[in-house]
């Protein structure tokens, strides 16, 4: 097995968990045996926006790692001209491999992980971030909870054809907001906290029902168009949990501005915990 130097610290390459474009992520040991997660990132391809994207998205990470620990954790990093290494807690599995393995969610299980991920989502947006992308593999489950491992803001480096995506939800529009699609500005900046409200709706709707409420139009174009289509009603079938029930029909509303902030969900009855 091969080994990785960063900082002067030695550690054994385990496995490799996952890939996208120039990005690699490892599953690793130091000299104490302890686990981490190492991120690599080939910078030799990258131009010089999106290796400041990444500096950008390393110090952000960096300095939140104090107000939540719904955020993983970031012991370390290198960056030179041509790599870039992060050293990391490792989760046990990620949420989008959790969520294709497991047929039905626990519901103590789903709404602890709701809180996590609502805590996580509101770290950021005190501290001026937007997602804009949430989607189950931007959390990994480390020991009982969910923590978000990326703000969104480093941009995804073209991957040179060879390269397999493997970075499973590379690309998914089954969680983008109307608002994204309809918002002739395209500026990234101008979606509000609100699309990433929709965005854990989509995940929350995913561990409710099984599948996103667009999952089922495979046709990219025709999904695009239902997500903006008010007259596309999305179904919710009835449930058991009605405190549930509300908040995806909250979070799923097409108008930002009528749709629940993460500060009302944090105060919603779904999260009080008798029942
Ligand atoms: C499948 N699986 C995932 C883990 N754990 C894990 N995966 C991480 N990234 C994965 C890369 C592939 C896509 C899914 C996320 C990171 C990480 C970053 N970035 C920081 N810590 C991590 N821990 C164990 N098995």
């Amino acid at each position: 097995n091969e080994s990785i130097v960063i900082k002067g610290k030695q550690f054994l390459v385990l496995k490799m968990i996952g890939r996208g474009g120039s990005s690699k992520v490892y599953q690793v040991l130091d000299q104490r045996n302890q686990l981490f997660a190492v991120k690599y990132v080939n910078l030799e391809e990258a131009d010089p926006q999106t290796v400041e994207s990444y500096k950008n998205e390393i110090e952000h990470l960096n300095h939140l790692q104090q107000y939540s620990d719904q955020i993983i954790k970031l012991y370390d990093y290198e960056i030179t001209n041509s790599y870039i290494y992060m050293l990391m807690e490792c989760g046990n599995l990620d949420l989008n491999t959790w969520l294709r393995n497991r047929k039905t969610v626990n519901p103590l299980e789903r709404k602890f992980y709701w809180k996590n991920m609502l805590e996580a989502v509101q770290t950021i947006h005190k501290h001026g971030i937007v997602h804009s992308d949430l989607k189950p593999a931007n959390f990994v489950i480390v020991n009982a909870s969910l923590k978000l491992i990326d703000f969104g803001i480093a941009n995804r480096i073209q991957p040179d054809v060879t390269s397999i995506m493997k970075d499973s939800q590379v690309g998914t529009l089954n969680y983008m907001p109307p608002e994204a699609i309809k918002d002739t500005s395209s500026q990234p900046g101008k979606i509000s906290t609100k699309g990433d409200v929709w965005s854990l709706g989509c995940i929350m709707y995913c561990m409710t029902y099984g599948k996103t409420p667009f999952q089922t139009i495979t046709n990219q174009i025709t999904k695009l168009h239902a997500i903006i289509d008010p007259t596309h009603e999305i179904e919710f079938p009835d449930i058991a949990e009605k405190d549930l029930l509300d908040v995806l029909k909250r979070c799923l509303v097409r108008n930002p501005r009528e749709r629940i902030s993460i500060a009302e969900l944090l105060e919603h009855s779904y999260l009080k915990l008798q029942s």
